[in-house]
């Protein structure tokens, strides 16, 4: 299976629309890929709290439109990372979106864990309560974005719901770039499942993102890793190992669920 990373840059300089259209013509350089993977909130950037109510889109709007034509022109399964969702009530999402290689929407997915602890993100956004996993031909992706990566109940979830590629779509500040790797291999290694992470390039609102995009096998080896600007992560893998690695050290049968609280 192939699969295209576009670590896109989110640039200030940089329109929304014109964004819009330059990740299309990178989509559209992608095809002969099975899947293409977009980065978090792409189009206004992770960070860019001022922007979110301004840039929020209906759920079919601009970002959706081109996305699903973009998919469609390049014949291939895209993960449109997410962008600025207004719901039909005003409250925003952190929405992700995925369209089959026809440019029909398969999924959309609200992030569940928002960021920021008392400000930006976690205060102006509402929270998705649903995992969401989508079926290819050759793999089932459960979907995760950025701080969820934090989250291992989160993924353990996806897996018991038959994930086995976990699709990370993020703005992942260069800070803290460390944790990003090593959580991307321990999501990876704990649920026995390939890892596709995808982060943003460029500074946006003053905070510079790690890029380092990132493959992990389900044995914790990295596949590939990018550099810190704009690039296409290009990697080819086989699907078929999460199957013979969980078979062959079948570390998932062994969880322990519902046991009893410590006696005080
Ligand atoms: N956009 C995000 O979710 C950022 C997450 C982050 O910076 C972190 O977990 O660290």
């Amino acid at each position: 299976m192939r699969a295209s990373l576009i670590q896109i840059a989110v640039d200030p300089d940089e329109s929304v629309k014109a964004r819009r259209q330059r990740a299309a013509s990178l989509i559209a350089a992608q095809r002969g890929a099975d899947l293409v993977v977009l980065p978090e909130l792409w189009p206004v950037g992770a960070f860019a709290y001022t922007a979110f109510e301004d840039e929020a889109e209906p759920l079919q709007g601009p970002t959706h439109d081109i996305m699903a034509k973009a998919a469609a022109d390049a014949g291939v399964w895209l993960h449109a990372g997410s962008f600025v969702e207004r719901a039909a009530d005003g409250t925003l999402y952190n929405t992700s979106l995925v369209f089959t290689p026809e440019g029909e929407r398969a999924a959309a997915y609200r992030k569940i864990h928002r960021f920021g602890f008392d400000k930006g993100e976690a205060v102006m956004m509402g929270a998705g309560d649903e995992l969401v996993t989508v079926a290819l031909p050759q793999t089932t992706l459960g979907l995760a974005t950025c701080y969820d990566l934090r989250f291992p109940e989160m993924f353990r979830g996806l897996v018991d719901a038959g994930a086995e590629t976990l699709i990370v779509s993020a703005g992942w500040p260069e800070r803290r770039r460390a944790h990003w790797t090593l959580l991307a291999q321990a999501r990876a290694v704990e649920n026995q499942s390939y890892v596709l992470a995808v982060a943003t390039a460029g500074t946006h609102a003053g905070v510079e993102q790690s890029g380092h995009s990132i493959v992990v096998d389900p044995w914790g080896e990295v596949l590939a890793q990018a550099g810190a600007g704009e690039e296409v992560l290009a990697v080819e893998f086989d699907p078929a190992r999460v199957a013979t690695t969980r078979e062959q050290f079948p570390a998932l049968k062994d969880r322990r669920l519902g046991l009893a609280p410590p006696r005080l």
